[in-house]
């Protein structure tokens, strides 16, 4: 039988909170692009390594999107910036089967949160947004030029309470 976490959960909290807020996330992104320099044609596309720059912007759109602080929004450009960065790469579908792969992975690696609620969250943001940046990184592709960076939570499995 599942044990519930916490015995009286009044509020449901942000999949940003209880994956451990952002020292989880860039402990996780840290794992996982230190796996994508070790994957030649993946290393490429960032020009062989990835900065602690880069390592640190891609932490800030995860925490908003999973609903931490809106920091992306207010200080990194936003969804249009992200976009930008994604525009004519031309990303393979298995480019971009190995880049979701290896999110899942790292996150074993960086020990965040393993229960399924968490987990499936976490990698359906996953497989929608890599999808999305596969389909806007094709030469001359349609994009949605203007949005707002996406708002993620629980879906149908928020935290497990008997
Ligand atoms: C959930 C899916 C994804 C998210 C949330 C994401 C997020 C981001 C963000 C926020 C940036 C801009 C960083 C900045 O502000 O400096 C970025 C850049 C970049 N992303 Fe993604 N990305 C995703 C999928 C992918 C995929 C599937 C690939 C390739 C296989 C990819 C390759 C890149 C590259 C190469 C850059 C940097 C391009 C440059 O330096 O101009 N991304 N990504």
């Amino acid at each position: 039988m599942r044990r519930p976490i916490f015995s009286a959960m009044t509020e449901t909290p942000t999949v940003h909170d209880w994956g451990g807020g952002r020292p989880a996330f860039r402990r996780w992104l840290d794992a996982f692009y230190d796996l994508v320099e070790d994957d030649p044609e993946l290393a490429r596309l960032f020009g062989g390594t990835v900065s602690a720059e880069h390592r640190d912007h891609v932490t800030t759109w995860w925490c908003e999107v999973m609903g931490g602080p809106a920091d992306y929004t207010a200080h990194h450009g936003g969804y249009e910036h992200m976009l930008a960065h994604h525009r004519g790469l031309a990303i393979t579908p298995e480019l971009r089967l190995r880049f979701v792969t290896l999110l899942s992975k790292a996150a074993d690696l960086a020990e965040l949160p393993a229960d399924p609620e968490f987990r499936a969250a976490l990698m359906g943001y996953a497989e929608w947004g890599t999808r999305l940046a596969q389909q806007n990184s094709q030469p001359g592709a349609a994009v949605v030029e203007h949005a707002p960076v996406p708002c993620w939570g629980w879906g149908v499995a928020p935290p497990y309470q008997p």
